[in-house]
């Protein structure tokens, strides 16, 4: 967790990098169920977008429609500068999809996996030969190559999977849920790798049911939530949508603390720890405020911490879920 929180500088001020998804009015039915209601994203080249929502929010259908899995009932839809609805063989060239239900074939060996999937995307022999070792000591699996991907353990599946998705060499790759099930190492190799596919250029389309994940990875994050885009925006705009932000004044000096409370009467008090908490949304021109007014109040804090909600507490907020019954302290 940072220990602090400024607002971070939205990338797309000044020249708007070209979209490698952009999505228009998109709307998806099944029978008489409304899944995905008009919704709207534009995803720069080169960045980590990460649709959040509650099971059944339509996630996995938006991530079904973009890479031409399904058809939408509605929409204007581009993926890689290609209409979905013109020129979905296009669109496939362009991407790569990690689904929720591996590609990986347990039955032969993580090499073969890869050669199966150079030989489908129509790489010659040894082309096909070369990209595989390659990834297969990129994803560290060269010691296991030659054993039945059957014997892989779930985060060595995973890497394979992932793997298999780039031999294509896609520029935009979907992501659905790309650590669920992962114990936290192999979780954290996972968002490493993440992290250099989009070092490399590529786009990364996640959707994750891991805050966390979202807050680690995700240049932008969008909340999805009864068929709409409950809100948008980087992780640290996200959390300044709800309330509960506040800064934190702690005092080691008593007689300090009695005179910081008496000025500052709108702050909660908290005798015990000689500490007074004043609201504030953590923004830069917020923070300046209170560090003006204690200045000039002559008030010398022994620390000042800025505490905002976590992604969990937007989550709850927005997606109706009902809000964590603690109050989160952590230093953000
Ligand atoms: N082929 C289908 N026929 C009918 N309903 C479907 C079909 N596929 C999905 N749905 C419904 O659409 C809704 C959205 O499903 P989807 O799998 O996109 O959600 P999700 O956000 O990915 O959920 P999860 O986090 O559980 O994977 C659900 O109510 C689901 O039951």
């Amino acid at each position: 967790m940072p220990s602090s929180v400024m607002p971070t500088p939205r990338k797309d001020v000044g020249q708007q990098p070209p979209a490698a998804v952009s999505v228009v009015g998109l709307r998806k039915s099944y029978g008489d169920k409304t899944v995905l209601d008009g919704i709207d994203l534009h995803i720069p080249a080169g960045s980590v977008f990460a649709l959040l929502g509650p099971n059944g929010a339509g996630k996995t259908t938006a991530v079904k429609i973009l890479s031409t899995l399904i058809t939408a009932d509605a929409g204007d839809l581009h993926v890689g500068g290609h209409d979905l609805a013109t020129d979905p063989q296009a669109v496939r060239a362009a991407i790569g999809v990690t689904g929720q239900f591996s590609a990986v074939d347990g039955l032969i060996t993580g090499e073969e996996n890869m050669l199966l999937m150079a030989d489908l995307q129509h790489l010659s022999k040894h082309e096909g030969r070369q990209v595989t070792a390659e990834l297969l000591e990129r994803f560290d699996l060269t010691e296991a190559a030659k054993k039945p991907a059957s014997t892989y353990s779930g985060g060595m599946k995973r890497r394979l999977d992932i793997a298999m998705t780039l031999v294509g060499n896609p520029r935009i790759i979907f992501l659905d849920e790309p650590t669920t099930g992962l114990d936290p190492r192999s979780r954290h190799n996972m968002w490493g790798i993440i992290r250099e596919l989009v070092t490399s250029g590529v786009t990364v389309f996640l959707t994750t049911q891991y805050l966390e994940e979202a807050d680690e990875l995700a240049d932008r994050i969008a909340v999805l939530n009864n068929g709409r885009i409950a809100a948008e925006g980087t992780a640290e705009e996200l959390k300044r949508l709800i309330p509960g932000g506040h800064v934190r004044l702690r005092f080691s000096d008593p007689t300090a603390y009695r005179s910081a409370a008496l000025a500052l009467r709108e702050a909660t008090r908290d005798d015990e720890a000689l500490s007074l908490q004043i609201p504030s949304d953590g923004s830069q021109r917020e923070l300046r405020s209170v560090l003006d007014w204690l200045d000039s109040a002559g008030i010398e804090a022994d620390e000042l911490t800025v505490h905002t909600p976590d992604l969990d507490d937007v989550f709850f907020a927005l997606t109706g879920s009902g809000m964590p019954s603690q109050t989160k302290e952590d230093v953000r």
